[in-house]
């Protein structure tokens, strides 16, 4: 039996527009997702996922005909339930040269699905780990990132970028443009994460910035304004001592790009009322910025307050279902057993 965790994440800038080539600059936060993985000695391959809910049951799934999983949903919200960690599989067969290997999986997470805190790539880099493990093939990190970007582009229609796998992987805050994926060195930061209970999806929202960006030229420049706010956010980043405690100067100025990058993701489609309604409570409650994060339509967002007056306000406001404070994980995939 082989046990592999991953993190999720928050990003602090420039999510969608880096799908299009412009920076990002995701934190890996320490709730993870752990996969199981049990080689089978034939070829089918079992999953029990119990956070991952289909008709209001937890899906429980093999691949032989005779054994589809048995609940009364359409075929594609099944394919889209299952599509991760299917092709996480996928990859690690590929990686480990044994494409008739058959596994037993688990998943268990404490990362809300869809919600913008990258249970996809967390589920998909500890699969190909746990599995490529349990064949006796482990891969080096810039591999299994490699790999678990590969799950998340097929998944998502080729409509992905690095940024979600290469964090979740790593660990720690990265910066990532294009197929440029590297680690920061930054000071933790006090994010603050209010979640309304819902979820979008990514694939369906990156086609509809990516639909704005083709049809108008000034939904191209808002994605080019969002990487414009990711570069003056590194280069405050890169000042700053990562061996202390960050400046409240540092923390009000990243807090005001956080605060402008919202609004861009506002105008291109993808925020909420809900999710406006917490970046707002955050804002009155004084958090030096507050944004959505990863995909949007739904899920999370996240803020900066070093104070508790944050997580207080968004646990008594209506739209926020859950509030908690973010440590950033500083260990990305990480082998748990044997
Ligand atoms: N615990 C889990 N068990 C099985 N599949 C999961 C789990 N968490 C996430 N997934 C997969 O990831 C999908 C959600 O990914 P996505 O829409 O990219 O949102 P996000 O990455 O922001 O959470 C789910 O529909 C499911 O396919
Ligand atoms: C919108 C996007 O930039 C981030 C999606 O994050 P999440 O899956 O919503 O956690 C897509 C991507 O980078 O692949
Ligand atoms: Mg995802």
């Amino acid at each position: 039996m082989t046990v592999v965790s991953a993190p999720g994440k928050v990003y602090l800038f420039g999510e969608h527009a880096v799908v299009y080539g412009e920076p990002a600059v995701p934190c890996a936060i320490e709730r993870r997702a752990t996969v199981t993985v049990e080689p089978r000695d034939d070829s089918h391959v079992r999953v029990e996922a119990q956070d991952l809910t289909l008709d209001g049951f937890a899906v429980e799934y093999a691949d032989s005909p005779d054994d589809r999983p048995d609940v009364d949903v359409p075929k594609p919200l099944l394919d889209a339930a299952t599509g991760y960690v299917d092709a996480a599989v996928e990859q690690a067969r590929e990686a480990a040269d044994a494409p008739d290997a058959g596994f037993d999986i688990s998943v268990d997470s404490e990362i809300p699905l869809g919600a913008g805190l990258g249970s996809s790539a967390a589920v998909v880099v500890a699969g190909i780990d746990a599995a490529t493990r349990a064949l006796g093939e482990p891969l080096d990190r810039r591999e299994l990132a490699d790999r678990a970007y590969r799950a998340e582009y097929d998944v998502q229609d080729g409509q992905a970028s690095r940024a979600d796998t290469f964090c979740s992987t790593m660990g720690g805050a990265v910066r990532v443009e294009g197929d440029d994926c590297t680690r920061l060195d930054t000071p933790e930061l006090p994010f603050v994460v209010g979640f309304d209970g819902g979820a979008g999806d990514t694939g369906q929202l990156v086609a509809g910035v990516r639909s704005l960006r083709d049809r108008y030229e000034f939904a191209a420049d808002t994605v080019e304004a969002i990487g414009d706010i990711v570069r003056e956010g590194e280069s405050l980043l890169a000042d700053a001592d990562p061996d202390s405690d960050p400046s409240a100067e540092l923390i009000g100025e990243l807090g005001e790009l956080m605060d402008i990058n919202h609004g861009l993701l506002s105008a291109l489609g993808v925020s909420s009322r809900s999710l406006d309604t917490m970046v707002w409570a955050a804002r009155e409650a004084g958090a030096d910025g507050a944004k959505l994060t990863g995909a949007g339509g739904g899920g999370c967002i996240v803020a900066l307050d070093a104070t508790d007056e944050t997580e207080t306000s968004l646990q008594y406001t209506t739209d926020c279902e859950q509030a908690f404070r973010a440590e950033l994980a500083t260990e990305g995939v990480r082998l748990e057993e044997p």
